[in-house]
């Protein structure tokens, strides 16, 4: 396995010597690698080869069964503050398809973890709910409800959500289901800059052109951790790329 470079800092995520199993199927096995301020990671992997298990053991939406993960310096099993780390999940467009909720509500709800409990908005909640719309270009549909919405603004709804308590860390799960193509360029441009700005993103993706244009780092996946490395080291890797080039649910081409 290649080691990524070093750059300075304190790593923000660090997961050490992790195995995952639902029941008796083994979905992560010795899983160790370290996430640095900054970077801008793309998980990769083929189908089933738990990219969203190991976000969800990072993100404690599952019970870690074996080894460590440091995040932002504290045990995994210590650390409380939830509104340091913004998360869109999968599919997340589906389940809120369902409810008649407007996009103030949608991206108010990421304010809860910052107060620990439920409540409606207040005047403080307001701000950072209007601030998070400006920063996604979506401020002139607050009033408007998802349901109306495309696929690519629903989209940029749920980051506004993820990014509504200026998080230092935002993970994405496959944050492109759904969206058309030209959708998709303008919302990677806008994590770019996001990460410009200093937001470290860890984005689950099978979509090579991403990988290729916008990441800085890649983590390739098939139940053990089979690369971690830059994206330069990626390309001349033929064990990661072979495992990329397999995968045939990648899309997209060489920029
Ligand atoms: N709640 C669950 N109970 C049992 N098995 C599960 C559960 N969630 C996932 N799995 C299985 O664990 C394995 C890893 O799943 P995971 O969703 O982490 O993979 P993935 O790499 O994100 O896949 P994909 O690219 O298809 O989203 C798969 O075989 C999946 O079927």
């Amino acid at each position: 396995m290649t080691s990524p470079t070093r750059v300075k800092g304190n790593p923000v995520v660090e997961v050490e010597h992790v195995d995952f199993f639902y029941g008796k199927h083994m979905v992560l096995e010795d899983v160790t690698f370290s996430i640095m301020p900054g970077d801008f990671l793309a998980v990769i992997g083929p189908n089933g080869s738990g990219k969203s298990t190991l976000l969800k053991l990072i993100l404690g939406l599952l019970k870690l069964q074996k080894g460590k993960i440091h995040i932002i310096g504290k045990d995994l099993e210590h650390f409380n503050e939830w509104w340091r780390i913004g998360y869109v999940p999968q599919k997340a467009v589906h389940v809120d398809k369902i409810f008649p909720i407007t996009v103030e509500e949608v991206v108010g709800l990421g304010r809860a973890s910052k107060k620990n409990h439920l409540k409606w908005l207040n005047r403080e909640d307001k701000i950072a709910v209007k601030r998070a719309l400006k920063k996604v270009g979506m401020a002139q549909f607050s009033q408007k409800k998802l349901s109306d919405l495309s696929g690519g603004q629903q989209q940029r709804v749920f980051i506004a959500r993820g990014i509504v308590n200026d998080p230092e860390i935002l993970f994405l799960d496959e944050p492109t289901t759904g969206v058309d193509v030209k959708a998709q360029d303008e919302f990677y441009e806008m994590l770019q800059e996001f990460n410009k700005n200093g937001i470290t993103i860890v984005m689950v993706t099978h979509d090579i052109a991403v990988v290729n244009k916008y990441v800085n780092k890649v983590a390739c996946l098939n139940r053990r951790l089979v690369f971690h490395g830059t994206h330069e080291e990626f390309c001349s890797s033929k064990e990661a790329l072979s495992l990329f080039l397999r995968d045939h649910h990648l899309v997209g081409h060489r920029h």
